[in-house]
Protein backbone atom coordinates (compact mmCIF):
# COMPACT_ATOMS: atom_id res chain seq x y z
CA UNK A 1 0.00 0.00 0.00
CA UNK A 2 1.62 3.24 -1.13
CA UNK A 3 1.42 5.44 2.20
CA UNK A 4 2.51 8.24 0.56
CA UNK A 5 0.03 10.02 0.39
CA UNK A 6 -0.23 13.53 2.38
CA UNK A 7 -2.58 14.91 5.38
CA UNK A 8 -3.82 17.09 2.42
CA UNK A 9 -5.68 14.87 0.39
CA UNK A 10 -6.56 12.69 3.14
CA UNK A 11 -8.32 15.40 5.39
CA UNK A 12 -10.38 16.11 1.54
CA UNK A 13 -11.16 12.59 1.78
CA UNK A 14 -14.97 11.71 1.96
CA UNK A 15 -15.10 9.17 5.07
CA UNK A 16 -12.46 9.72 7.34
CA UNK A 17 -12.83 6.45 9.21
CA UNK A 18 -12.26 4.77 5.72
CA UNK A 19 -9.00 6.90 5.29
CA UNK A 20 -5.87 4.72 4.06
CA UNK A 21 -4.03 6.98 6.98
CA UNK A 22 -5.73 4.59 9.64
CA UNK A 23 -3.91 1.39 8.41
CA UNK A 24 -1.01 3.59 8.74
CA UNK A 25 -1.78 4.67 12.80
CA UNK A 26 -2.39 0.92 13.13
CA UNK A 27 0.35 -0.03 12.78
CA UNK A 28 1.90 -1.70 15.71
CA UNK A 29 5.26 -2.54 14.71
CA UNK A 30 7.49 0.95 14.71
CA UNK A 31 10.34 0.84 13.38
CA UNK A 32 12.34 4.31 14.26
CA UNK A 33 14.12 6.49 11.72
CA UNK A 34 17.42 5.71 11.64
CA UNK A 35 19.18 8.99 12.92
CA UNK A 36 16.78 8.91 15.37
CA UNK A 37 17.09 7.10 19.08
CA UNK A 38 17.15 2.94 19.13
CA UNK A 39 13.70 1.96 20.42
CA UNK A 40 15.07 1.30 24.15
CA UNK A 41 14.22 4.96 24.35
CA UNK A 42 10.93 4.68 23.68
CA UNK A 43 8.02 2.91 24.59
CA UNK A 44 4.18 2.26 23.12
CA UNK A 45 0.99 3.77 24.04
CA UNK A 46 -2.42 3.40 22.07
CA UNK A 47 -4.30 5.76 22.37
CA UNK A 48 -7.76 7.30 20.86
CA UNK A 49 -7.60 10.14 18.44
CA UNK A 50 -10.66 12.87 17.77
CA UNK A 51 -12.68 10.75 15.81
CA UNK A 52 -11.85 7.43 17.99
CA UNK A 53 -9.64 6.26 16.02
CA UNK A 54 -6.68 4.55 17.45
CA UNK A 55 -3.47 5.84 16.73
CA UNK A 56 -0.07 4.25 18.15
CA UNK A 57 2.39 6.84 19.42
CA UNK A 58 5.64 6.55 20.71
CA UNK A 59 6.66 8.51 23.45
CA UNK A 60 10.08 9.28 24.38
CA UNK A 61 10.89 7.83 27.37
CA UNK A 62 13.48 9.88 27.36
CA UNK A 63 15.11 12.05 25.14
CA UNK A 64 18.89 11.65 25.83
CA UNK A 65 21.32 9.75 24.37
CA UNK A 66 24.07 9.54 26.71
CA UNK A 67 27.64 8.14 25.46
CA UNK A 68 30.16 6.81 27.99
CA UNK A 69 32.22 9.98 27.17
CA UNK A 70 29.45 11.82 28.31
CA UNK A 71 28.22 13.26 24.78
CA UNK A 72 24.82 13.92 25.07
CA UNK A 73 22.08 14.34 22.20
CA UNK A 74 18.80 16.25 23.44
CA UNK A 75 17.20 15.22 20.24
CA UNK A 76 13.71 16.58 18.56
CA UNK A 77 11.02 14.53 17.58
CA UNK A 78 10.93 12.64 14.29
CA UNK A 79 7.42 11.72 12.13
CA UNK A 80 8.63 8.76 12.33
CA UNK A 81 8.51 8.06 15.86
CA UNK A 82 4.71 7.49 15.05
CA UNK A 83 4.32 6.87 11.50
CA UNK A 84 7.02 4.36 11.05
CA UNK A 85 6.29 3.90 7.14
CA UNK A 86 6.63 7.21 6.38
CA UNK A 87 8.58 6.87 2.83
CA UNK A 88 11.10 9.05 1.62
CA UNK A 89 12.44 11.09 -1.51
CA UNK A 90 15.51 12.66 -2.56
CA UNK A 91 15.96 15.94 -1.16
CA UNK A 92 15.26 18.61 -4.54
CA UNK A 93 18.19 20.46 -3.35
CA UNK A 94 20.25 17.88 -4.86
CA UNK A 95 19.43 19.51 -7.92
CA UNK A 96 19.20 23.33 -6.71
CA UNK A 97 21.30 25.78 -8.85
CA UNK A 98 21.25 27.72 -5.85
CA UNK A 99 23.26 24.62 -3.85
CA UNK A 100 25.15 23.27 -7.31
CA UNK A 101 28.62 24.00 -6.04
CA UNK A 102 28.21 23.42 -2.42
CA UNK A 103 30.92 20.92 -0.97
CA UNK A 104 28.33 19.24 1.06
CA UNK A 105 24.88 20.08 0.34
CA UNK A 106 23.18 18.31 3.37
CA UNK A 107 24.47 17.89 6.91
CA UNK A 108 25.42 14.59 8.33
CA UNK A 109 23.25 12.68 10.28
CA UNK A 110 26.15 12.63 13.21
CA UNK A 111 26.55 16.35 13.47
CA UNK A 112 25.41 17.62 16.48
CA UNK A 113 25.87 21.34 17.78
CA UNK A 114 27.40 21.46 21.23
CA UNK A 115 25.61 23.67 24.44
CA UNK A 116 28.96 24.27 25.94
CA UNK A 117 31.85 25.04 24.32
CA UNK A 118 34.16 25.86 27.38
CA UNK A 119 35.54 22.13 28.69
CA UNK A 120 38.21 21.33 30.67
CA UNK A 121 40.81 18.59 29.40
CA UNK A 122 38.98 15.50 31.02
CA UNK A 123 35.49 17.14 31.92
CA UNK A 124 32.75 15.42 29.54
CA UNK A 125 31.48 16.11 26.52
CA UNK A 126 28.22 17.42 27.30
CA UNK A 127 24.47 18.41 25.96
CA UNK A 128 24.61 18.65 22.13
CA UNK A 129 21.52 19.22 19.59
CA UNK A 130 21.09 18.22 16.72
CA UNK A 131 22.58 20.62 13.93
CA UNK A 132 20.16 22.18 11.40
CA UNK A 133 20.33 22.19 7.80
CA UNK A 134 19.16 19.96 4.55
CA UNK A 135 18.85 16.41 4.92
CA UNK A 136 19.40 13.79 2.23
CA UNK A 137 16.06 12.85 2.71
CA UNK A 138 12.91 14.40 3.11
CA UNK A 139 9.29 13.26 4.41
CA UNK A 140 7.43 15.33 2.31
CA UNK A 141 6.62 15.43 -1.77
CA UNK A 142 6.63 19.08 -2.97
CA UNK A 143 3.69 19.42 -4.74
CA UNK A 144 1.78 17.70 -1.60
CA UNK A 145 3.08 20.50 1.19
CA UNK A 146 0.49 22.79 2.10
CA UNK A 147 2.24 25.13 4.99
CA UNK A 148 0.92 27.24 7.15
CA UNK A 149 2.33 29.99 9.12
CA UNK A 150 1.34 31.83 12.70
CA UNK A 151 2.69 34.79 14.40
CA UNK A 152 2.06 35.08 17.85
CA UNK A 153 3.09 37.31 21.22
CA UNK A 154 4.37 40.61 21.29
CA UNK A 155 5.85 42.59 18.22
CA UNK A 156 9.76 42.20 17.32
CA UNK A 157 11.67 43.50 14.62
CA UNK A 158 12.18 40.86 11.82
CA UNK A 159 9.16 39.07 12.16
CA UNK A 160 8.38 39.75 8.39
CA UNK A 161 11.94 38.89 6.96
CA UNK A 162 11.14 35.32 9.27
CA UNK A 163 7.69 35.04 7.23
CA UNK A 164 9.22 36.36 3.78
CA UNK A 165 12.09 33.78 3.91
CA UNK A 166 10.25 30.71 5.18
CA UNK A 167 7.92 31.32 1.84
CA UNK A 168 10.53 31.69 -0.19
CA UNK A 169 12.37 29.37 1.10
CA UNK A 170 9.79 26.61 0.27
CA UNK A 171 9.01 28.39 -2.92
CA UNK A 172 13.28 28.11 -4.40
CA UNK A 173 14.26 25.76 -2.13
CA UNK A 174 11.57 23.03 -2.75
CA UNK A 175 9.21 24.09 -5.06
CA UNK A 176 6.09 24.59 -2.73
CA UNK A 177 3.39 26.65 -4.01
CA UNK A 178 0.81 25.54 -1.10
CA UNK A 179 1.64 28.37 2.41
CA UNK A 180 -1.08 29.65 4.00
CA UNK A 181 -0.98 32.64 6.55
CA UNK A 182 -3.25 32.33 9.76
CA UNK A 183 -4.32 35.71 10.40
CA UNK A 184 -3.96 36.97 14.03
CA UNK A 185 -1.94 34.58 16.46
CA UNK A 186 -3.12 31.24 17.57
CA UNK A 187 -6.93 32.18 17.12
CA UNK A 188 -6.63 32.92 13.78
CA UNK A 189 -6.88 29.13 13.53
CA UNK A 190 -10.52 28.65 14.18
CA UNK A 191 -11.45 32.25 14.15
CA UNK A 192 -9.99 34.36 11.37
CA UNK A 193 -9.83 33.93 7.02
CA UNK A 194 -5.66 32.64 5.69
CA UNK A 195 -4.29 34.86 3.34
CA UNK A 196 -1.98 33.28 0.41
CA UNK A 197 1.02 33.81 0.57
CA UNK A 198 3.78 33.46 -2.36
CA UNK A 199 7.20 34.82 -2.52
CA UNK A 200 5.50 37.77 -5.06
CA UNK A 201 3.17 38.37 -1.94
CA UNK A 202 5.99 38.57 0.58
CA UNK A 203 8.92 40.34 -2.10
CA UNK A 204 9.37 43.47 0.44
CA UNK A 205 7.49 42.73 3.63
CA UNK A 206 10.75 42.72 5.43
CA UNK A 207 10.91 46.19 5.12
CA UNK A 208 8.16 47.37 7.22
CA UNK A 209 8.18 46.53 11.14
CA UNK A 210 4.97 44.35 12.59
CA UNK A 211 3.37 41.39 11.26
CA UNK A 212 1.70 41.12 7.84
CA UNK A 213 -0.09 38.42 9.26
CA UNK A 214 -1.08 40.67 12.28
CA UNK A 215 -0.89 38.59 16.14
CA UNK A 216 -2.63 38.29 19.44
CA UNK A 217 -2.31 37.30 22.79
CA UNK A 218 -4.39 34.29 24.17
CA UNK A 219 -6.61 32.26 22.43
CA UNK A 220 -4.72 29.38 22.45
CA UNK A 221 -7.06 26.25 22.32
CA UNK A 222 -5.11 23.12 21.15
CA UNK A 223 -7.83 21.07 19.87
CA UNK A 224 -9.71 23.71 17.95
CA UNK A 225 -6.17 24.59 16.66
CA UNK A 226 -5.49 21.05 15.64
CA UNK A 227 -8.78 20.84 14.25
CA UNK A 228 -8.38 22.84 12.25
CA UNK A 229 -4.80 22.10 11.13
CA UNK A 230 -6.27 18.99 9.85
CA UNK A 231 -9.79 20.55 8.10
CA UNK A 232 -7.72 22.46 6.11
CA UNK A 233 -5.03 19.51 5.39
CA UNK A 234 -2.20 21.61 6.70
CA UNK A 235 1.44 19.23 6.94
CA UNK A 236 3.75 22.02 7.96
CA UNK A 237 3.32 24.60 10.66
CA UNK A 238 5.61 27.30 11.08
CA UNK A 239 5.10 29.09 14.79
CA UNK A 240 6.69 32.02 15.62
CA UNK A 241 6.82 33.64 18.38
CA UNK A 242 8.16 33.77 22.28
CA UNK A 243 8.43 31.19 25.36
CA UNK A 244 4.09 31.56 25.62
CA UNK A 245 3.78 30.77 21.91
CA UNK A 246 6.30 27.87 21.98
CA UNK A 247 4.72 26.37 24.48
CA UNK A 248 1.22 26.44 22.32
CA UNK A 249 3.77 24.94 20.11
CA UNK A 250 4.79 21.71 21.65
CA UNK A 251 0.92 21.10 22.73
CA UNK A 252 0.00 21.21 18.78
CA UNK A 253 2.85 18.98 18.28
CA UNK A 254 1.84 16.60 21.22
CA UNK A 255 -2.05 16.65 19.86
CA UNK A 256 -0.83 15.99 15.84
CA UNK A 257 1.58 13.17 17.18
CA UNK A 258 -1.79 11.61 19.41
CA UNK A 259 -3.92 11.90 16.14
CA UNK A 260 -1.16 10.33 14.50
CA UNK A 261 -1.25 13.50 12.10
CA UNK A 262 1.76 13.83 9.32
CA UNK A 263 2.20 17.25 10.21
CA UNK A 264 5.44 18.74 10.90
CA UNK A 265 5.68 21.87 13.90
CA UNK A 266 8.18 24.11 13.75
CA UNK A 267 8.95 26.84 16.30
CA UNK A 268 10.99 29.86 15.24
CA UNK A 269 11.54 31.76 18.57
CA UNK A 270 10.63 35.46 18.61
CA UNK A 271 11.27 37.96 21.24
CA UNK A 272 12.66 41.04 21.89
CA UNK A 273 13.08 41.11 25.67
CA UNK A 274 15.55 37.93 24.61
CA UNK A 275 14.43 35.82 27.10
CA UNK A 276 14.82 32.48 25.28
CA UNK A 277 16.70 29.98 26.93
CA UNK A 278 19.66 28.08 24.98
CA UNK A 279 19.62 29.93 22.16
CA UNK A 280 22.11 33.01 21.42
CA UNK A 281 20.03 35.38 21.02
CA UNK A 282 17.00 36.22 19.36
CA UNK A 283 16.12 37.90 15.97
CA UNK A 284 15.70 42.08 16.59
CA UNK A 285 17.62 42.17 19.62
CA UNK A 286 20.56 43.60 17.65
CA UNK A 287 18.01 45.91 16.19
CA UNK A 288 16.49 46.76 19.64
CA UNK A 289 19.41 47.48 20.87
CA UNK A 290 20.70 50.04 17.85
CA UNK A 291 17.41 51.31 17.97
CA UNK A 292 17.73 52.17 21.93
CA UNK A 293 21.24 53.98 21.18
CA UNK A 294 19.10 56.67 19.49
CA UNK A 295 16.65 57.38 22.77
CA UNK A 296 19.89 57.18 25.08
CA UNK A 297 21.82 59.59 22.62
CA UNK A 298 18.80 62.13 22.73
CA UNK A 299 18.27 61.81 26.57
CA UNK A 300 22.32 62.29 26.84
CA UNK A 301 21.77 65.64 24.39
CA UNK A 302 19.04 66.62 26.46
CA UNK A 303 21.28 66.31 29.74
CA UNK A 304 24.47 67.53 28.92
CA UNK A 305 22.39 71.14 27.60
CA UNK A 306 20.94 71.87 31.07
CA UNK A 307 21.69 72.34 34.27
CA UNK A 308 21.45 69.29 36.26
CA UNK A 309 19.64 67.29 33.94
CA UNK A 310 19.11 64.05 34.62
CA UNK A 311 17.55 61.43 31.58
CA UNK A 312 15.74 58.21 32.27
CA UNK A 313 15.35 55.89 29.24
CA UNK A 314 12.80 53.11 29.81
CA UNK A 315 13.58 50.49 27.76
CA UNK A 316 11.37 46.73 27.40
CA UNK A 317 12.98 43.69 29.37
CA UNK A 318 9.84 41.78 31.50
CA UNK A 319 12.23 39.86 33.51
CA UNK A 320 15.16 40.35 31.80
CA UNK A 321 18.05 43.17 31.17
CA UNK A 322 19.62 42.14 28.23
CA UNK A 323 18.47 44.96 26.08
CA UNK A 324 19.13 47.38 28.73
CA UNK A 325 22.38 45.85 29.34
CA UNK A 326 24.00 45.37 25.89
CA UNK A 327 22.54 49.34 25.04
CA UNK A 328 24.09 50.81 28.29
CA UNK A 329 27.75 48.56 27.24
CA UNK A 330 27.40 50.17 23.70
CA UNK A 331 26.37 53.54 24.37
CA UNK A 332 28.39 54.83 26.92
CA UNK A 333 26.35 57.64 27.91
CA UNK A 334 24.58 56.08 30.24
CA UNK A 335 25.76 56.21 33.73
CA UNK A 336 23.28 53.97 35.62
CA UNK A 337 21.41 50.79 34.31
CA UNK A 338 18.89 49.17 36.30
CA UNK A 339 17.17 45.81 35.44
CA UNK A 340 15.11 43.32 36.84
CA UNK A 341 17.58 40.45 37.65
CA UNK A 342 19.41 43.12 39.88
CA UNK A 343 17.19 44.59 42.89
CA UNK A 344 18.27 48.24 43.69
CA UNK A 345 17.26 50.85 46.52
CA UNK A 346 17.12 54.68 46.50
CA UNK A 347 18.21 56.15 49.75
CA UNK A 348 21.40 55.61 51.96
CA UNK A 349 24.86 54.79 51.43
CA UNK A 350 25.09 53.00 48.14
CA UNK A 351 22.15 53.76 46.97
CA UNK A 352 20.69 55.64 43.88
CA UNK A 353 19.94 58.69 45.11
CA UNK A 354 23.62 59.64 46.44
CA UNK A 355 25.44 58.11 43.12
CA UNK A 356 22.98 60.38 41.38
CA UNK A 357 24.58 63.21 43.43
CA UNK A 358 28.05 62.39 42.65
CA UNK A 359 27.33 62.25 39.14
CA UNK A 360 25.73 65.33 38.94
CA UNK A 361 28.39 67.27 41.41
CA UNK A 362 31.47 66.00 39.01
CA UNK A 363 29.53 65.69 35.45
CA UNK A 364 26.32 67.92 35.83
CA UNK A 365 24.41 65.60 34.30
CA UNK A 366 23.33 61.85 34.14
CA UNK A 367 21.59 59.03 32.17
CA UNK A 368 19.74 56.47 33.59
CA UNK A 369 18.70 53.38 32.06
CA UNK A 370 15.98 51.35 33.17
CA UNK A 371 14.65 47.95 31.69
CA UNK A 372 10.76 48.29 32.41
CA UNK A 373 10.47 45.12 34.69
CA UNK A 374 12.84 46.29 37.13
CA UNK A 375 11.69 47.78 40.73
CA UNK A 376 8.16 46.84 39.91
CA UNK A 377 8.18 45.91 43.70
CA UNK A 378 8.91 49.78 44.73
CA UNK A 379 5.87 50.72 42.09
CA UNK A 380 3.46 48.67 43.52
CA UNK A 381 4.03 49.68 46.77
CA UNK A 382 3.11 53.02 45.51
CA UNK A 383 -0.11 52.38 44.00
CA UNK A 384 -3.28 50.92 44.96
CA UNK A 385 -3.08 46.65 44.97
CA UNK A 386 -3.96 45.96 40.59
CA UNK A 387 -2.63 42.63 39.58
CA UNK A 388 -3.40 42.98 35.97
CA UNK A 389 -2.68 40.53 33.37
CA UNK A 390 -2.80 40.68 29.64
CA UNK A 391 -5.02 37.28 27.85
CA UNK A 392 -1.98 35.53 27.88
CA UNK A 393 -1.85 35.45 31.54
CA UNK A 394 1.33 37.58 31.53
CA UNK A 395 1.63 39.87 34.53
CA UNK A 396 0.83 44.06 32.91
CA UNK A 397 3.72 45.97 34.51
CA UNK A 398 3.73 49.06 36.31
CA UNK A 399 5.55 52.37 34.93
CA UNK A 400 8.72 52.21 36.68
CA UNK A 401 10.04 55.54 34.12
CA UNK A 402 7.46 57.23 35.07
CA UNK A 403 8.05 56.24 39.13
CA UNK A 404 11.56 56.91 39.01
CA UNK A 405 10.86 60.14 37.95
CA UNK A 406 8.83 61.13 40.22
CA UNK A 407 11.24 59.93 43.47
CA UNK A 408 14.34 61.45 41.68
CA UNK A 409 12.42 64.88 41.14
CA UNK A 410 10.97 64.72 44.74
CA UNK A 411 14.13 63.70 46.68
CA UNK A 412 16.33 66.26 44.76
CA UNK A 413 13.98 69.34 45.57
CA UNK A 414 12.17 68.43 48.17
CA UNK A 415 14.76 66.62 50.74
CA UNK A 416 18.40 68.13 49.09
CA UNK A 417 16.66 71.30 47.93
CA UNK A 418 18.46 71.65 44.64
CA UNK A 419 17.20 72.10 41.04
CA UNK A 420 17.07 69.38 38.64
CA UNK A 421 15.96 68.90 35.36
CA UNK A 422 14.65 65.55 34.60
CA UNK A 423 13.99 64.17 31.03
CA UNK A 424 12.02 60.44 30.64
CA UNK A 425 11.72 59.17 27.24
CA UNK A 426 9.80 55.82 26.66
CA UNK A 427 10.80 54.67 23.24
CA UNK A 428 9.39 51.20 23.98
CA UNK A 429 6.53 50.46 21.30
CA UNK A 430 8.66 53.13 18.69
CA UNK A 431 11.77 50.17 19.37
CA UNK A 432 9.73 47.23 18.76
CA UNK A 433 7.97 48.31 15.72
CA UNK A 434 10.68 49.13 13.32
CA UNK A 435 11.66 47.08 10.88
CA UNK A 436 15.21 44.43 11.53
CA UNK A 437 18.51 45.63 10.56
CA UNK A 438 21.14 44.12 8.12
CA UNK A 439 22.99 41.63 10.55
CA UNK A 440 19.56 40.56 11.84
CA UNK A 441 17.29 40.47 8.00
CA UNK A 442 20.31 37.50 7.89
CA UNK A 443 19.72 35.54 11.63
CA UNK A 444 16.21 35.74 10.23
CA UNK A 445 17.03 33.81 7.18
CA UNK A 446 18.93 31.69 8.46
CA UNK A 447 16.14 30.66 11.43
CA UNK A 448 13.59 29.79 8.34
CA UNK A 449 15.83 28.05 6.20
CA UNK A 450 16.95 26.38 9.11
CA UNK A 451 12.88 25.72 10.13
CA UNK A 452 12.07 25.39 6.55
CA UNK A 453 15.23 22.16 5.99
CA UNK A 454 13.52 21.30 9.34
CA UNK A 455 10.34 20.52 8.30
CA UNK A 456 10.87 19.20 4.91
CA UNK A 457 13.25 16.12 6.65
CA UNK A 458 10.46 15.27 9.14
CA UNK A 459 11.67 16.75 12.09
CA UNK A 460 8.88 18.31 14.61
CA UNK A 461 8.21 19.34 17.87
CA UNK A 462 11.33 21.55 17.21
CA UNK A 463 12.59 25.46 17.65
CA UNK A 464 15.83 26.37 15.74
CA UNK A 465 18.03 28.72 16.30
CA UNK A 466 21.75 29.23 17.08
CA UNK A 467 23.89 27.29 19.76
CA UNK A 468 27.34 29.38 19.79
CA UNK A 469 26.67 30.52 16.41
CA UNK A 470 25.63 27.25 14.72
CA UNK A 471 21.77 26.55 14.38
CA UNK A 472 20.33 23.57 15.66
CA UNK A 473 17.25 21.99 16.19
CA UNK A 474 16.26 22.11 19.59
CA UNK A 475 13.34 20.31 21.54
CA UNK A 476 10.77 22.74 22.20
CA UNK A 477 11.19 22.24 25.91
CA UNK A 478 14.44 23.24 26.52
CA UNK A 479 13.02 26.36 25.46
CA UNK A 480 10.39 27.19 27.58
CA UNK A 481 11.18 25.36 30.87
CA UNK A 482 12.96 28.28 32.03
CA UNK A 483 13.62 31.76 30.87
CA UNK A 484 17.00 33.11 29.85
CA UNK A 485 17.92 36.10 32.23
CA UNK A 486 20.98 38.08 33.08
CA UNK A 487 23.33 36.38 35.38
CA UNK A 488 24.66 39.01 37.98
CA UNK A 489 27.50 36.00 38.63
CA UNK A 490 28.60 35.85 34.67
CA UNK A 491 30.95 38.32 33.70
CA UNK A 492 28.82 40.81 30.97
CA UNK A 493 27.17 42.02 34.59
CA UNK A 494 30.57 42.53 35.37
CA UNK A 495 31.67 44.54 32.30
CA UNK A 496 28.90 47.05 32.86
CA UNK A 497 29.29 47.92 36.24
CA UNK A 498 32.99 48.57 35.37
CA UNK A 499 31.81 50.34 32.90
CA UNK A 500 29.34 52.53 34.06
CA UNK A 501 31.15 52.30 37.21
CA UNK A 502 27.58 52.64 39.37
CA UNK A 503 26.82 50.58 42.39
CA UNK A 504 25.81 46.90 42.05
CA UNK A 505 23.38 47.29 44.99
CA UNK A 506 25.01 44.44 46.59
CA UNK A 507 25.70 43.83 50.03
CA UNK A 508 28.41 41.47 50.87
CA UNK A 509 25.79 38.74 52.19
CA UNK A 510 24.25 39.15 49.16
CA UNK A 511 27.26 39.07 46.92
CA UNK A 512 28.17 35.81 48.62
CA UNK A 513 24.15 34.57 48.17
CA UNK A 514 24.71 35.20 43.93
CA UNK A 515 27.98 33.23 44.07
CA UNK A 516 26.68 30.62 45.88
CA UNK A 517 23.91 30.35 43.87
CA UNK A 518 26.10 30.29 41.04
CA UNK A 519 27.86 27.49 42.81
CA UNK A 520 31.06 28.94 43.26
CA UNK A 521 32.42 28.66 46.61
CA UNK A 522 34.71 31.70 47.19
CA UNK A 523 36.54 33.79 49.42
CA UNK A 524 37.12 36.40 47.30
CA UNK A 525 37.45 40.20 48.86
CA UNK A 526 34.63 42.23 47.98
CA UNK A 527 35.26 45.11 46.84
CA UNK A 528 34.28 47.61 49.92
CA UNK A 529 32.93 50.53 47.29
CA UNK A 530 30.26 48.65 45.69
CA UNK A 531 29.16 46.71 49.33
CA UNK A 532 26.95 48.33 51.63
CA UNK A 533 24.23 47.41 53.97
CA UNK A 534 20.64 48.48 52.88
N1 LIG B 1 1.42 27.77 28.59
C1 LIG B 1 0.84 27.97 27.40
N2 LIG B 1 0.24 26.97 26.75
C2 LIG B 1 -0.35 27.16 25.56
N3 LIG B 1 -0.37 28.35 24.92
C3 LIG B 1 0.21 29.38 25.51
C4 LIG B 1 0.86 29.26 26.78
N4 LIG B 1 1.36 30.48 27.11
C5 LIG B 1 1.02 31.31 26.10
N5 LIG B 1 0.35 30.66 25.14
C6 LIG B 1 -0.18 31.23 23.91
O1 LIG B 1 0.88 31.73 23.11
C7 LIG B 1 0.54 32.97 22.53
C8 LIG B 1 1.59 34.01 22.84
O2 LIG B 1 1.90 34.02 24.22
P1 LIG B 1 2.42 35.34 24.96
O3 LIG B 1 1.41 36.42 24.80
O4 LIG B 1 2.80 34.97 26.33
O5 LIG B 1 3.65 35.82 24.09
P2 LIG B 1 5.04 35.15 23.82
O6 LIG B 1 4.91 34.12 22.78
O7 LIG B 1 5.63 34.70 25.13
O8 LIG B 1 5.84 36.35 23.20
P3 LIG B 1 6.44 37.64 23.96
O9 LIG B 1 6.41 37.38 25.42
O10 LIG B 1 7.80 37.77 23.42
O11 LIG B 1 5.55 38.76 23.54
C9 LIG B 1 -0.84 33.33 23.03
O12 LIG B 1 -1.77 33.10 21.99
C10 LIG B 1 -1.06 32.41 24.21
O13 LIG B 1 -2.41 32.01 24.33
O1 LIG C 1 2.27 44.38 23.27
P1 LIG C 1 2.03 44.36 24.71
O2 LIG C 1 0.99 43.37 25.06
O3 LIG C 1 1.85 45.71 25.29
O4 LIG C 1 3.34 43.74 25.35
C1 LIG C 1 4.43 44.40 25.86
C2 LIG C 1 5.41 43.35 26.30
O5 LIG C 1 5.82 42.59 25.21
C3 LIG C 1 7.24 42.48 25.17
O6 LIG C 1 7.72 43.36 24.20
C4 LIG C 1 7.62 41.06 24.83
O7 LIG C 1 7.13 40.79 23.55
C5 LIG C 1 7.68 42.92 26.55
O8 LIG C 1 8.96 43.47 26.55
C6 LIG C 1 6.63 43.91 26.91
O9 LIG C 1 6.45 43.97 28.30
MG1 LIG D 1 6.68 35.76 26.62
Amino acid sequence: MDLSISSRSLSRSASPSISPFNSKRMILNPVFHKFSFDSRNFKIKPLVSRQNRPAVVAVRASNQNVHNDGFVLEDVPHLTNFLPDLPSYPNPLKKSQAYAVVKQTFVSPEDAVAQNIVLQKDSPRGVHFRRAGPREKVYFKSDEVRACIVTCGGLCPGINTVIREIVCGLSYMYGVDEILGIEGGYRGFYSKNTLTLSPKVVNDIHKRGGTILRTSRGGHDTNKIVDNIEDRGINQVYIIGGDGTQKGAALIYKEVEKRGLQVAVAGIPKTIDNDIAVIDKSFGFDTAVEEAQRAINAAHVEVESVENGVGIVKLMGRYSGFISMYATLASRDVDCCLIPESPFYLEGPGGLFEFIERQLKENGHMVIVVAEGAGQEFVAQSMPAVDEKDASGNRLLLDIGLWLTQKIKDHFTKVQKMMINMKYIDPTYMIRAIPSNGSDNIYCTLLAHSAVHGAMAGFTGFTVGPVNSRHAYIPIARVTETQKTVKLTDRMWARLLASTNQPSFLNCSEVLHHQEKAGRKTTEVINSERTTST
